[in-house]
């Protein structure tokens, strides 16, 4: 069977900030044509990791490669196949969106103007507006399109979604995934707006302070990720078993994360003597999930 190549590689990256550790032996792949999305909370760490793949910063130990390069030494054939939004930041907006795609066009030799305008056709801006008038989504399409149009074949975003309204972030979702997929881009994304990622990515990589607590398919952790909600009195106690990956008790109400089957958390339960009812398996959103599996805090 042929192996599928990996775009983003990943090995033991440790970083500290000072003697501040962020994450050790960390190890990310991103396959070709896949969407990865990382999340995190506050601090875990996915800017560090954001820059690390620009080659801004350099880890303090392990490698980072894309397209088989080491990240902090990228060839200008490579960084042409990568396009990069940070923070939907865009320089020169006292342009207006045809004075911008002008500029930008003469630095790109494979410069998609179609990407760009079916893009910002869809933005209720007036014909000559300047970018620094539009609203704070409205800049972030201007930036994105302005990064479709170079058709990169691996796309970096780091905080898409910031500031943008509901219907700007479904905009953004739905045509970033119908352009990814029928071009076979690869794309590497931070966000903080889990919901819109069940819609949007293949693979998860889910981090908390200092480690992983998840990389893989999407669809396997929506699978295998559990919520069992249950009503229980008095004391109990579940420490020490590894089927528990996290219980969050308010008075009697008790929700008890877990990759175990209903079967053996009941019979975790049982062995602990733990006094339980309205035992039920919870429908979880991703959202649900991610903060079943990192915590409420
Ligand atoms: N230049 C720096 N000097 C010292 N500590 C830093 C520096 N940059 C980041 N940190 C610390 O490293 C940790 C990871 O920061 P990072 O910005 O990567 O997190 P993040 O996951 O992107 O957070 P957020 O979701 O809030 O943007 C945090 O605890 C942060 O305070």
């Amino acid at each position: 069977m042929e192996e599928r190549k990996n775009v983003i590689e990943c090995r033991n990256l440790t970083h500290y900030y000072g003697k501040k550790l962020v994450y050790e032996n960390l190890n990310i792949s991103v396959g070709e044509g896949r969407i990865l999305g990382l999340l995190g909370k506050n601090g875990a760490g996915k800017s560090t990791t954001i820059n690390i793949l620009n080659g801004f910063l350099a880890p303090r130990s392990g490698r980072c490669l894309i397209y088989g390069e080491d990240t902090q030494n990228l060839s200008p054939a490579t960084k042409a196949r990568i396009g990069y939004l940070i923070e939907g930041h865009i320089q020169y907006s006292f342009m207006n969106v045809h004075q911008i795609e002008k500029f930008y066009s003469g630095f790109y030799e494979k410069w998609d103007r179609d990407a760009y305008f079916n893009l910002i056709n869809r933005l209720k801006i007036l014909p000559r507006q300047k970018i620094s008038t539009m609203s704070c989504g409205q800049r972030a399409q201007v930036a994105l399109g302005l990064i479709l149009a170079q058709d990169p074949d691996l796309l970096i975003l780091d905080d898409f979604s910031l500031g943008l309204d509901p219907g700007y972030r479904r905009l953004f979702i739905d045509y970033l995934r119908e352009y990814a997929k029928s071009r076979g881009k690869t794309v590497f994304l931070t966000s903080h707006i889990i919901q819109d990622m069940e819609r949007l990515i293949d693979d998860i990589l889910i981090m908390d302070y200092n480690r992983v607590l998840y990389q893989g398919p999407l669809a396997n952790f929506q699978r295998d990720f559990k919520g069992f909600f249950f009503e229980a009195e008095g004391a109990f106690d579940l420490s020490g078993a590894p089927e528990v990956v996290n219980l969050e008790r308010l008075n009697n109400h008790c929700e008890l994360y877990t990759y175990a089957s209903e079967e053996e958390i009941v019979a975790l339960l049982q062995s602990r003597g733990v006094g339980f009812v309205n035992f039920r398996r919870e429908n979880l959103t991703l959202e649900d999930a991610f903060i079943g599996l990192t915590g409420k805090y």
